[in-house]
């Protein structure tokens, strides 16, 4: 069998919303995972923080303005706890996996910045929801009282939005790859990366949250993977989604994805980013597979039996 480098991208669905839900949901999460490592793939694996970095930056934010003394939390800062939080999650679940398999791959959390250009005109425009959504009246409130940008999300309510620049490069790679080519399993740009900027010998983080399925791309295209796998709640890609003529894809050629975003098949802040990285990745470099699936799909996926491959 073909033992191929694969980073896999995970969504929302594979983490759960507090830290009883992530121990259980990363503990189904690991499966796959392990699943992959067993076959003999080198994998490297990023995840989302929306929800989790949202309820860091507001805690934090309520804290400070109460009796305690708790400092204010730049969001940089709580872009690297929600890393720390999910990572420590995360790879205890995989290295308890990897243990009931007989399996002894070490596996870490690289806390990993991603560089992005300061002048990016995203940070003039945010679009990436993050917390916890909101009824109309209470987004308003939240506006009045802290300033946050509230934005409608996909019928689902209403969630704050940050500036989401495109990923250029990641400080730590040379680390990643050397873990990788040491057969240890890595969780890296996680949350998409903490967003930084470079000024002389420094790296100046700011406020943003990074599409993770960007940073993924961006972290596959330099580790010269094989495969993305975006893993989220559903097997495939359909067009018409939701639609009494809805139909799943099995393939989409880059061509037809243009010809698809140009129809608005993919909705905005959930499908679209997730099919802009998949043809990134995918166009390149000949070869390059990217594979869109759910999380219980991975394993088969990959077998080419099932999920969304985009091709170039
Ligand atoms: N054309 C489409 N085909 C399939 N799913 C779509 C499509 N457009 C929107 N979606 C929705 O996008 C969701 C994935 O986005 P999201 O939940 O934001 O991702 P994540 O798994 O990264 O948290 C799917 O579960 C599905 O509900
Ligand atoms: N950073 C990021 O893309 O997070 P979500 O996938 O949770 O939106």
């Amino acid at each position: 069998m073909v033992k191929d480098k694969i980073v896999v991208a995970l969504g929302g669905n594979a983490l759960g919303n507090t830290p009883n839900e992530q121990i259980e949901a990363v503990r189904r999460t690991a499966k796959p995972i392990v699943d992959l490592v067993e076959e003999g793939h080198e994998v490297v694996i990023s995840h989302g923080n929306g929800p989790q970095v949202g309820m860091i930056n507001l805690a934090m934010d309520i804290a400070s303005k109460s009796a305690a003394a708790t400092p204010e939390m730049p969001f940089p800062e709580c872009g690297a706890m929600s890393q720390g939080y999910i990572g420590y999650h995360l790879q205890n679940a995989i290295r308890e996996e990897l243990l009931n398999r007989g399996l002894d791959n070490p596996v870490s959390t690289i806390i990993t910045q991603v560089l992005v250009d300061k002048n990016d005109p995203a940070f003039e425009n945010p679009t990436k929801p993050v917390g916890a959504f909101y009824t109309k009246e209470e987004a308003e409130k939240l506006t009045k009282e802290k300033g946050f940008v509230m934005k409608e999300d996909a019928g689902r309510g209403y969630r704050r939005v940050v500036p989401s620049p495109l990923p250029i490069d990641i400080a730590e790679k040379e680390t990643i790859k050397t873990l990788i080519r040491n057969e240890q399993v890595v969780i890296a740009v996680g949350g998409g990366g903490i967003p930084v900027y470079e000024e002389g010998n420094k790296l100046i983080g700011v406020s943003a949250v990074i599409d993770k399925d960007f940073a993924s791309a961006k972290l596959a295209e330099i580790l010269e993977a094989d495969y993305l796998i975006i893993l989220t709640a559903v097997e495939k890609v359909a067009i018409n989604f939701g639609k009494e003529d809805e139909v799943w894809l099995s393939q989409i050629t880059i061509d037809e994805a243009e010809k698809y975003i140009e129809e608005g098949q993919f909705a905005p802040g959930s499908m679209l980013p997730k099919i802009k990285a998949a043809m990134m990745f995918a166009s390149s470099m000949k070869g390059r597979k990217a594979l869109i699936t759910s999380l219980e799909k991975a394993a088969e996926g990959i077998e080419g039996k099932t999920g969304t491959k985009i091709v170039k």
